[in-house]
């Protein structure tokens, strides 16, 4: 039976997330993907990965991600995936952020939560071993995640959140497929749809789903980056060959809004700009936590301005990926997300004059 004919005959994890952020686009009132800037940033984006001859290889040139594609590396991938959201800082300053120090250097962000995983390793804790972590104690887990200074610096962000997550997904992964990811990824046949569907379904962290306008919308940013991480690091070989991974989308963080919005491709309303501009004050001055919009401060997870900005960007990704497509050349929705990603981490002064959105959940 080819596989195409046993596929359910509705719409795939990733086709439904494409149609939510059509939808969202298509109703949005304060963020907007204009023609012209798509188009614009089609180019600058494929003139620029291809300079820099930019392709999944990128993904263990990375200090922190591992080198060698094989079974560790996956476990690795599921839970620093599985743990893969909310970092950004509450506090302006560098020095008072959650730091995790590697080899003298200085981590924030996501990659603090690499570099801590790495750390923990060194130190011969088996953070990626299902065993280990479905059952590790408050303590061992609050050890893992130290920052460098806990007396000047904040703790990670979440961190409750983070270590019942932890929890949740070791036990399934323990129950149903024997602790490996790997196992998880054998079962999905090379199909990086139903590897996302099988995730969603059977880890409730990863079901990053909301409502708009009444309409139930499918997000799926950590489902999604999960399968595409593993794609990455074994560039499509092997383990991580998926013969549909062209149907993964942008993955909605609070990163590449930003660089869509440099590259031209995003737009906010000024309302909104101003809301993200006051909120980022209001934040860092230890206000407006769980202040309802538009009273600037944190965004309630599923506001639609969240869900506005997320769903474009996803958009506009998918447009720019048809305009390159249009150009002749052939990159998916992956790869333009890494490198806008990458681009914004590289780039930090061109992504100052463009707040992002404040929200604190597990999501993304
Ligand atoms: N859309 C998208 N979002 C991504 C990534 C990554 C890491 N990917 C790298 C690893 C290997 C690849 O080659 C990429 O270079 C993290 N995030 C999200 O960003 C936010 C963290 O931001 P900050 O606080 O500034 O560190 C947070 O929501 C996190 O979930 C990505 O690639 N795409």
């Amino acid at each position: 039976m080819p596989v195409a004919a046993s596929l359910p005959l509705s719409k795939t994890a990733p086709e439904r997330v494409l149609d939510s952020a059509q939808f969202i686009s298509q109703h949005s009132k304060d963020v907007f993907v204009p023609d012209a800037g798509i188009s614009k940033a089609a180019q600058e984006i494929i003139r620029r990965m291809k300079q820099a001859g930019y392709s999944t290889k990128e993904w263990k040139r990375h200090t922190l991600t591992p080198s060698v594609a094989d079974s560790a590396a996956i476990e690795w991938i599921f839970v620093v995936d599985a743990l893969n959201f909310s970092f950004w800082s509450s506090q302006k300053d560098a020095c008072s952020q959650y730091t995790v120090t590697l080899d003298s250097k200085p981590y924030r962000g996501y990659w603090s939560l690499c570099a801590a995983i790495n750390r923990a390793q060194r130190e011969g804790k088996d953070i990626t071993r299902a065993a280990f972590y479905a059952y590790a104690s408050r303590e061992e887990l609050e050890h893992v995640f130290r920052t460098d200074d806990p007396g000047r610096q904040e703790e990670m962000p979440l961190l409750d959140q983070r270590i019942e997550v932890l929890h949740q997904v070791g036990q399934v992964l323990l129950t149903k497929y024997g602790g490996k990811f790997i196992n998880v990824v054998k079962q999905s046949q090379k199909s990086a749809a139903r590897l996302v569907e099988m995730v969603v379904r059977d880890f409730p962290c990863f079901r990053d789903t909301h409502e708009f306008l009444g309409r139930k919308i499918e997000l799926y940013k950590r489902a999604q980056i999960l399968v595409a991480d593993v794609w990455a690091c074994f560039e499509g070989q092997g383990d991580g060959q998926f013969d549909d991974i062209d149907c993964i989308t942008m993955f909605a963080d609070y990163r590449v809004p930003q660089a869509l919005c440099h590259f031209g491709a995003l737009e906010y309303s000024p309302q909104l700009m101003e809301y993200l501009r006051q909120s980022e004050q209001a934040v860092r001055q230890g206000r407006g936590d769980g202040a309802q919009p538009p009273e600037p401060g944190l965004l309630p997870s599923g506001h639609p301005w969240e869900v506005e900005i997320r769903g474009n960007s996803i958009w506009a990704v998918e447009r720019i990926r048809q305009e390159i497509a249009a150009s002749g050349a052939n990159v998916n929705a992956i790869l333009i997300d890494f490198y806008m990603w990458d681009y914004a981490k590289a780039h930090p002064e061109s992504m100052h004059s463009i707040p992002i959105h404040l929200t604190r959940c597990i999501y993304y």
